[in-house]
């Protein structure tokens, strides 16, 4: 395996952001409140996101966490929403508007073209959880990760992906326990209900995830964006067939026959189309 150098890709205070070899790795850094995300966090994932998206050289996302908590070494992932920050319509940022916007985060992992791998090193918690849910695949640690469902205590659902998705994974008898209880889960319970991919010592999690990154790498780019979006397809409706299809007409988009057509009006004359309909 090639050695992982991480290079900080932007300065953030919420989050950390660095790259490597094609992988990009993307971390809340608040673990001292169990890494819970106040409108800023948000604000900054998106910013990390979006440029790990626009960035060519980038073809896989980590989503993990630093830690552990200064105060009493607890190892968490996110345990959602800051409820220090929360007011009347949602959280308030310094601007004083009170927003939403760990939505635009999912919809961003949700419609990326590139592969996001949710790497839990502790507590999964209520808008967390729901975090680990839209990534493409989910890494927990052994000892530490533990997946939990809050929203019902506090008053902050998901009836997005967070829930109605969770249940497509693991069963809607499973998700209703989820977040009717609000139990607390190991990452083996986790994998065995099909909510995540592989559960790794926590001592080689990071380096696990980097892997299994460099793996999806070796495959062909435009395949792996366009399985994310037909996998996402039966799921997402209309946004996901225009997500998908906007992909199929890039493709087109490639053919001599787009050629033909575009050359055709800019010339101001009738396209003259290859004959052929293929079977
Ligand atoms: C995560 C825990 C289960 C961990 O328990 P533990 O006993 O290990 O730790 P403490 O409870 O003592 O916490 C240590 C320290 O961290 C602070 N903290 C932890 N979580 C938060 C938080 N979410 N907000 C603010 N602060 C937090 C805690 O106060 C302690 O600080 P001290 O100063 O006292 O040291 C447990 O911490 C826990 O249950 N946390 C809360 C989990 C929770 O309910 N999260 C919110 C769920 S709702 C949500 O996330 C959400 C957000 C959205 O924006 C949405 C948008 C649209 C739809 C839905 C949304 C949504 O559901």
């Amino acid at each position: 395996m090639s050695e992982i150098n991480w290079v900080i890709a932007k300065e953030f205070e919420d989050i950390t952001y660095k790259k490597c070899n094609g992988v990009a790795r993307i971390a809340f850094n608040r673990p001292d409140v169990r890494n819970a995300f106040r409108p800023k966090t948000t604000a900054e994932l998106l910013q990390a996101f979006h440029d790990a998206q626009e960035d060519t050289s980038i073809g896989v996302v980590l989503l993990s966490a630093e830690g552990p908590s200064s105060k009493d070494g607890i190892w968490s992932f996110c345990s959602g929403g800051d409820q220090k920050a929360r007011g009347h319509q949602g959280y308030v940022g310094d601007d004083g508007y009170h927003r939403l916007n760990i939505l635009d985060v999912q919809r961003l992992i949700r419609f990326m073209p590139k592969a996001v791998i949710c790497v839990v090193p502790g507590w999964a918690v209520g808008g967390g959880h729901s975090l680990h849910v839209v990534c493409d695949l989910t890494l927990a640690s052994k000892e530490h990760a533990i997946f939990k469902q809050t929203d019902a205590d506090v008053t902050s659902f998901d009836g997005g992906y967070g829930s109605a998705y969770l249940a497509k994974m693991v069963g809607q008898k499973k998700a209703r326990e989820i977040f009717f209880l609000g139990r607390n889960y190991s990452a083996q319970e986790a994998f065995e209900m099909g909510m995540v991919n592989a559960v790794i010592p926590h001592d080689e999690l990071e380096a696990t995830a980097y892997e299994w990154a460099q793996e999806i790498l070796a495959k062909s780019p435009t395949s792996i964006k366009m399985l994310k979006f037909a996998m996402n397809l039966t799921d997402d409706g209309m946004v996901g067939q225009q997500v998908f299809a906007g992909e199929a007409t890039r493709l087109a988009y490639m053919t001599d026959e787009a050629k033909e057509g575009r050359d055709a009006f800019l010339e101001k004359r009738k396209p003259n189309f290859d004959k052929k309909w293929l079977p």
